[in-house]
């Protein structure tokens, strides 16, 4: 079937990509939302709507598909935890699929993390280390934040067990502590790694993206799905039928 696409953040690099990918799947881009363009009008003219924009558009997003019953692809990062309680409730009122990564590998390694993290002990240390252009403006990554939870939840640790860089006297590490550093420079695509170490030996789980044409048909592909779902949270893994 032929969706008609509303994308908002249309100017970005995720925006341009995902135009691309549109017409690559044989859908429509039937409006291309920027700052200052009518959300409502965009939305009101597509089938479903992708956002890849900034953290504070998102609500507006949200609210007005819910209105208008679209579902709604949305891949921004850089909410912060109150926005993001915020945002699932309105999120759950029309069909919203939402991920800090769109791409399949990101989404293999996520279930490969989780795997290592529930088989390793503690003693095998969790870090979680991202790269990406010098153009990012939240960190740390929405992925990387994927990967924290994929660590998280199988060793039965919460959010506040990150710890976001160190610096000065930090004192021994700590067998609950993941780490999270995050790195910036040039034009690299997204690079994730998730290193666990104990004495004597580390395993390595790596992920790298060299193109955004992964994350827009991850997207174009989730906007697809998504149309003529019950109203409600969906993650890629529903879309790629394996949860
Ligand atoms: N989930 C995933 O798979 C991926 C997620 N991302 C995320 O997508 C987001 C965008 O990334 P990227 O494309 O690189 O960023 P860009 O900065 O290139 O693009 C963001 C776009 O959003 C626009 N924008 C800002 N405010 C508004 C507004 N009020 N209404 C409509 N548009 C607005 C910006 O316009 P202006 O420049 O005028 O401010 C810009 O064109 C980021 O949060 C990034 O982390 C990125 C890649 C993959
Ligand atoms: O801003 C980006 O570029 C990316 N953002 C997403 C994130 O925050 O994880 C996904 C990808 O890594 C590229």
């Amino acid at each position: 079937m032929s969706l008609k696409i509303c994308i908002v953040g249309a100017k970005g690099r995720m925006g341009q990509a995902i135009a691309e990918a549109t017409e690559e799947a044989g859908h429509t881009v039937a409006a291309k939302v920027d700052q200052g363009d009518d959300l409502r009008a965009g939305i009101e003219a597509a089938d479903a709507v992708i956002d890849f924009s900034y953290h504070t558009v998102t609500e507006s997003v949200f609210r007005t598909a819910a209105e208008l019953g679209k579902p709604v692809v949305c891949g921004t990062t850089g909410h912060s935890q109150e926005e993001r309680a915020k945002l699932l409730e309105i999120a759950a009122q029309t069909p919203t699929v939402w991920a800090g990564n769109f791409s399949i590998g990101v989404n293999l390694l996520c279930y490969l993390v989780e795997k290592a993290a529930d088989i390793l002990p503690l003693d095998y240390n969790a870090e979680i280390v991202e790269m990406h252009h010098r153009l990012k403006k939240d960190a740390p990554s929405g992925t990387a934040l994927m990967l924290a939870d994929s660590v998280l939840e199988p060793r039965g640790l919460n959010h506040d067990d990150l710890r976001h860089g160190r610096e000065g006297i930090t004192g021994e590490r700590t067998q609950r502590e993941v780490g999270m550093h995050s790195l910036r420079g040039g034009d690299v695509v997204g690079d994730h790694t998730v290193i666990f170490s104990d004495v004597g030996e580390r395993v390595e789980l790596t992920h790298k993206a060299s193109s955004r044409a992964i994350f827009a048909r991850g997207a174009v592909r989730a906007a697809a799905w998504s149309v003529g779902k019950e109203p409600g949270i969906y993650g890629i893994r529903e879309v790629l039928g394996l949860a």
